[in-house]
């Protein structure tokens, strides 16, 4: 039987370009493993920080670092992309943060008529926006935590209307709370604000990512996260708990070896683990997920209250990346997982036909 070819998409234009490049080296690997070497070719496709899509970047994937400038490697023209790839199969969309995991190259691959792993466009365009992402939460009825919506106009607004903002979130949510770009992930522009000054910066930083701002009110609680995998009929995996001397789980706590402990299953009575199982199955659905997700928890050791914190369609595949490991320990390894994740998207493709 033929080989199916692969088309491996990652790096993007997020502030998770590197991040992606180690999630796809994973998963090239992944699909060389076993049985799945007889199933798959890897067409590796990375789209660098400007934009530009390089076909058969294997160099890219090989030496893990980001691509500056164009090289010898033929460099497509946004509208070359559909001709040139005509030869894919199936896409794998390794990447994350917007203009990959927010619906975006969904909807390329639906105009192009090509079936993909993961979320589909309403699905990745809804994770991927906190603001969203929260008001479909609550629309299910998932307890999270009081939050404001901030928009960059706001921010770089005349001198009278800004400190009017800061003095709404100081009364509304209180200190520390957590300013966050509303579409981004890796905590790259997230900061915990622990007074005015504080956050007047945090929000002029997080304005420099996104015109959407989140401000949550902090909760001091243990991080949990749970896998979950399939379609219509999707399934929870183990929960995994993270914990880590940092003030909050940063992007160097989350890619730096030794920094964060994990701790697979966590240590949670029997009723948390399959409330924030359920209550993942809920998030997942409640988006219209499709294929994988990794939903995060805050769960508040003296109420028992587990809040969402949020979504992930496409979650870290990185070497220290939880959704990985948390289907390991239910069973299914590395070349299993990759492989599942090809036959959903085919699945999902062949349903809507
Ligand atoms: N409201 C909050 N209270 C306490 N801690 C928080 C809160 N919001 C975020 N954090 C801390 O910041 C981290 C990153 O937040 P969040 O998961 O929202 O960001 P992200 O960039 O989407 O991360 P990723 O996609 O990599 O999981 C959390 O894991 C937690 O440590
Ligand atoms: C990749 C990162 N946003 C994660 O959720 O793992
Ligand atoms: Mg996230
Ligand atoms: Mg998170």
């Amino acid at each position: 039987m033929a080989k199916m070819r692969v088309g491996l998409l990652f790096g993007g234009c997020s502030g998770e370009h590197e991040v992606s490049i180690f999630s796809a080296q994973a998963i090239a690997r992944g699909l060389e493993l076993k049985s799945n070497a007889e199933k798959y070719d890897v067409v590796p496709v990375y789209i660098r920080k400007d934009g530009a899509w390089v076909m058969d970047a294997y160099d890219v994937l090989k030496s893990g670092s980001p691509l500056l400038v164009a090289d010898d490697q033929e460099v497509l023209a946004t509208e070359r992309i559909p001709t040139q790839v005509a030869n894919i199969d199936i896409w794998f969309p390794v990447l994350h943060g917007p203009s990959g995991e927010d619906g975006t190259i969904q909807g390329l691959f639906e105009l192009m008529q090509m079936p993909y792993v993961g979320c589909g466009v309403l699905a990745s365009a809804v994770g991927m926006d906190k603001l969203a992402m929260k008001s479909a939460f609550a629309q299910v009825g998932l307890p999270q935590v009081k939050y404001m919506e901030v928009l960059r106009s706001q921010v770089y607004s005349n001198p009278c209307v800004f400190p009017k903002l800061c003095d709404d979130i100081e009364l509304t949510l209180g200190y520390p709370c957590f300013v966050k770009p509303a579409n981004l992930g890796s905590s790259v522009g997230i900061a915990k604000v622990k007074d005015r000054q504080d956050l007047e910066a945090a929000l002029d930083n997080a304005a420099s990512y996104d015109r959407r701002i989140i401000v949550e009110a902090g909760v001091v609680a243990r991080e949990v996260e749970c896998a979950i995998l399939g379609n219509d009929n999707p399934k929870a995996s183990v929960i995994g708990e993270i914990s880590f001397d940092a003030d909050f789980y940063d992007y160097e706590t989350k890619y730096t070896s030794g920094q964060a402990d994990l701790a697979i299953p966590a240590s949670l009575p029997a009723d948390i683990v399959t409330a924030i199982q359920e209550q993942a199955m809920k998030a997942f659905q409640a988006i219209d997920g499709a294929g994988l997700s990794r939903v995060d928890f805050f769960y508040l050791e003296d109420t028992g209250e587990v809040l969402i914190n949020e979504i992930n369609t496409f979650p870290g595949f990185t070497a220290t990346s939880m959704y990985p490991m948390l289907w390991k320990a239910a069973g299914v390894e590395f070349d299993q997982l990759v492989d599942r994740l090809i036959q959903l998207g085919l699945e999902r493709t062949a349903r809507k036909s």
